[in-house]
């Protein structure tokens, strides 16, 4: 394998994935996937419902495994990079403790990899500045809003100082305004981290805000119908006026195309497979 190959974040190169189980019939979830993320590039996977996006995800985090195909990840196998803890994952559920602090939350994973208590302490207030929570380490995650929740889910993930992040729908439970802030200070954060992304969303002006690319998958079997380049600032130069931007229209409407180019005349796709078209 070239040095260039070894260094992406992510690597998938063919992968299938099929389910099969007694009785019934097996689904081809994806069918050869080829997907390169540079490291510090924020790629989103947007498609309709049952495309393979969560699937895709879960097989980067070696949270189950192709049926063909390989996958990398910073040229490590997807198993050797969940042990060496090459990736932070947030997904819709914030899946926080609650029976634990906020700041006890975030300094799970490095108690449970051995970090003395003054280590996990100025981590986790580094992290809690970061995310805008300084004042909400001894709060108890049911004493925050869903947003701020999430936020201590994202703090969470970067705990370890990933260089890659998954993140499967982390705004999709929250209101249309709580979720815009979060999107605008999750760009700030993968700028000052330089963590490359893998984000998973159904909302395609979420996807064009965040992203540098956007992967636009099609259903049954789940391929990649197209991988656009957002033509927009850098990421790290994004903020609230972009979404009334011309250019951010122009986005939108090139994904929303894309995502839409096969449906039948006369029939509204969005309705059909639960896609957001905002
Ligand atoms: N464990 C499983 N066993 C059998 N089939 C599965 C399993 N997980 C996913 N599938 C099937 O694989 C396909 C892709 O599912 P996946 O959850 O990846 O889609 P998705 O694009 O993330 O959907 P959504 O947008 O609704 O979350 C679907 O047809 C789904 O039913």
């Amino acid at each position: 394998m070239s040095e260039a190959s070894t260094t992406a974040a992510v690597q998938v190169t063919g992968v299938d994935k099929v389910f099969t189980a007694k009785r019934k019939p097996s689904v081809t979830a994806l069918d050869s996937i080829d997907l390169t993320v540079a490291p510090g590039e924020f790629v989103s996977l947007i498609g309709p419902s049952g495309c393979g996006k969560s699937t895709l995800l879960r097989l980067i985090a070696d949270l189950d495994t192709p049926s063909a195909g390989t996958l990398t990840v910073f040229g490590k196998t997807a198993r050797q990079a969940r042990i060496d803890q090459e990736y932070g994952i947030a997904f819709q559920q914030s899946g926080l403790l609650p029976w634990r602090t906020v700041a006890a939350n975030i300094e799970l994973p490095l108690e449970l990899h051995g970090v003395n208590s003054a280590g996990r302490k100025k981590r986790s207030a580094e992290l809690l500045a970061l995310v805008g929570l300084g004042d909400f380490a001894e709060s108890y995650p049911d004493q925050l809003s869903g947003g701020m929740q999430q936020r201590v889910a994202i703090a969470r993930a970067l705990a370890e100082s990933p260089r890659l992040l998954l993140m499967d729908e982390p705004f999709g439970a929250l209101d249309e305004m709580t979720r815009e802030r979060m999107q605008t200070e999750l760009v700030r954060i993968t700028g000052e981290t330089g963590a490359a992304v893998v984000f998973v969303t159904h909302s395609i002006p979420e996807a064009v805000f965040l992203s540098n690319r956007v992967v636009v998958m099609s259903p049954r079997p789940g391929r990649i119908r197209d991988i656009l380049s957002i033509t927009l600032p850098g990421t790290a130069d994004r903020d609230e006026h972009l979404r009334e931007d011309e250019a951010f229209f122009e986005n939108v409407s090139r994904v929303r195309e894309l995502l839409h180019g096969e449906a039948p005349v006369g029939i509204k796709p969005t309705a059909a497979r639960g896609v957001e078209n905002r």
